[in-house]
């Protein structure tokens, strides 16, 4: 059953995420006591005018070690989960008392991302938050660390922050961090650097963008940037903006509502700047009550905050640095946000393009249009979907005794031209990713001319990745034949595939690895 939030016109839902370095200090972990408070006043006064506030907050490690007075992070993982255990509830005791001070009642909730893996656990985390926000209260959020172990992290609270927006359909998510916003480049080496005040569409972000965040020693930009492309996936405005002045999230709202309404008024509008190149707010009131929808994006361009300077009729209060990420015009619908974000893949299904062109036609996922597999995965896990071109010989529609070995072997020839290094395989949420990040067994072997393949979407899939093997290039009557049962048709039914970028009518032709079956369906090359 689909979850809805449902929301008072004009309210918004607002998610603020604060790392580890806006809560405590880094040498000593001590809490930044003015910053939490400032947190504070700002949740309350957008809860005040009626909104919804979500807090995202690291810094249970942080106070952990306060606590225990250890000079650093240990590296033992155990010991960083009971760090974390000793932190979690005197940074929560540390909020309700901070919250506490203006009667503002918070709630704690802890995640992994095994506790969403399963689509009722996910709606039930998301019953819990809608329950929670209607009933006044400021959901405090935190990855479980004690529990947390790499395979069932999400990484980082930036990526949870972003899962959380898109599981309370937020409509802002405030990055904040120890940068004001994102330059074109390194502005510390770059005395032209200019601050970027708008993505419209974060897959046109140049590469060097993010590096210029990590180039000064901020750490994290990256991920704040995967994050960003994750929740405007989703439909939520995305803000990057610096901790340490978190009384300016009010009037970045307020900016952004005005432009929300101006660009629905005309298409053309533009900000007015003041003499230093900072974009200036029409009013100065924070005047939220009416704005329910998005942003839109529209066309795919970076705006700079420096260049364009028209003079303003009236006096007009300057909006604070930051970088807003506009949500796509059609956000991915809960469902496949869950399938794409929620769900950890376990392995890789490679698709011909002829499977690529009936899943954009909506049909499911059929065994004939599998070129490989790699992983191991049991039925209902999820997979990534890779897009390659079969060579004309792959194609083995006739299932055989050597088509339903485990590990077929590859043929001689191809071998000679492969490489074993890791293979760069393109994630359309992150910067390129070595195979041996993705791919944990098996590494497939590409000629290292090859063009890198592309992760098209993430599966739920009816066979295991060892059935699958055995099925591959077959027609679904051949099944059963195969397997001495047939459970479906499809190793994934359409309902079960999300594809990134959302749900576009029809998706565009990926860049293309080549990948042959070698004879009847077994060996894998690629060329
Ligand atoms: N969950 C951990 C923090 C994890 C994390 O991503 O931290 P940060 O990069 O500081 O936002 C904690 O509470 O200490």
């Amino acid at each position: 059953m689909a979850v809805h939030m449902r929301k008072q016109p004009g309210q918004l839902t607002v998610v603020i995420k604060l790392g580890t370095s806006s809560i405590v200090d880094e040498k000593t972990h001590q809490p930044l006591l003015s910053i939490l408070s400032l947190i504070v006043e700002t949740a309350c006064s957008l809860h005040a005018a009626g909104h919804r506030v979500v807090i995202v907050s690291s810094g249970a490690i942080g106070v952990g070690l306060r606590r225990m007075n250890l000079p650093r992070r240990p590296k033992h993982l155990p010991k960083v989960q009971a760090l974390a255990a000793i932190g979690q509830s005197r940074l929560m005791s540390l909020w309700d008392q901070l919250f506490g001070h203006l009667e503002q009642p918070i709630a704690q909730i802890l995640l992994t991302r095994n506790d969403i893996a399963d689509r009722t656990q996910y709606q039930n985390a998301q019953n819990t938050f809608i329950e929670l926000l209607s009933m006044g209260v400021i959901p405090i959020v935190n990855e479980n660390d004690t529990l947390a172990v790499t395979e069932i992290k999400f990484g980082d609270n930036d990526t949870l922050s972003a899962i959380t927006a898109g599981m309370v359909q937020a409509d802002y998510l405030f990055l904040m961090t120890d940068v004001d916003c994102l330059y074109d480049k390194n502005p510390r080496t770059n005395p032209d650097a200019k601050a970027i005040s708008v993505v419209e569409d974060i897959a046109e972000l140049a590469a060097d963008v993010s590096s210029a965040g990590s180039s000064l020693g901020t750490g994290g930009m990256s991920t704040k940037i995967v994050a960003a492309r994750l929740a405007t996936s989703a439909g939520v405005t995305t803000i990057i903006t610096k901790s340490s002045k978190p009384g300016n999230i009010s009037s970045i709202i307020a900016h952004a509502e005005r432009q929300r309404k101006a660009s629905m008024s005309s298409r053309n509008s533009v900000t007015n700047f003041t003499e230093d190149g900072v974009p200036i707010a029409q009013t100065s009131a924070l005047d939220l009550q009416e704005s329910t929808h998005h942003l839109s994006a529209s066309t795919s361009i970076l705006q700079d905050q420096q260049p364009a300077r028209t003079s303003s009729p009236q006096p007009e209060e300057p909006v604070p640095l930051h970088t807003c990420f506009l949500p796509i015009s059609n956000p991915i619908r809960d469902r496949y946000f869950w399938i794409l974000h929620g769900l950890a893949p376990h392995g890789t299904i490679y698709i011909d393009t002829g499977a690529w062109t009936a899943l954009s036609d909506k049909a499911g996922l059929l065994p004939v249009g599998i070129v490989d597999v790699d992983g191991h995965f049991a039925q209902q896990e999820a997979v990534r979907i890779v897009v390659v071109k079969r060579l004309s010989s792959s194609h083995s529609p006739k299932p055989t005794s050597t088509s339903m070995s485990a590990h077929p072997p590859t043929t001689p020839g191809a071998a000679a031209h492969a490489v074993h290094a890791p293979i760069p395989i393109r994630h359309p949420l992150s910067h390129t990713m070595s195979s041996s990040q993705i791919i944990s067994q098996h590494p497939p072997q590409y000629e290292q001319h090859n063009p890198t393949p592309f992760e098209v979407g993430r599966a739920v899939v009816n066979y295991s990745a060892t059935e699958i093997r055995r099925i591959k290039g077959l027609h679904s009557t051949q099944i059963s034949e195969a397997l001495g049962y047939a459970d479906s048709e499809y190793v994934a039914l359409r309902e079960n595939i999300a594809f990134f970028g959302a749900e576009r009518s029809r998706p565009t032709t990926p860049n293309l690895g080549e990948r042959r079956a070698g004879v009847n369906g077994e060996g894998v090359e690629l060329h």
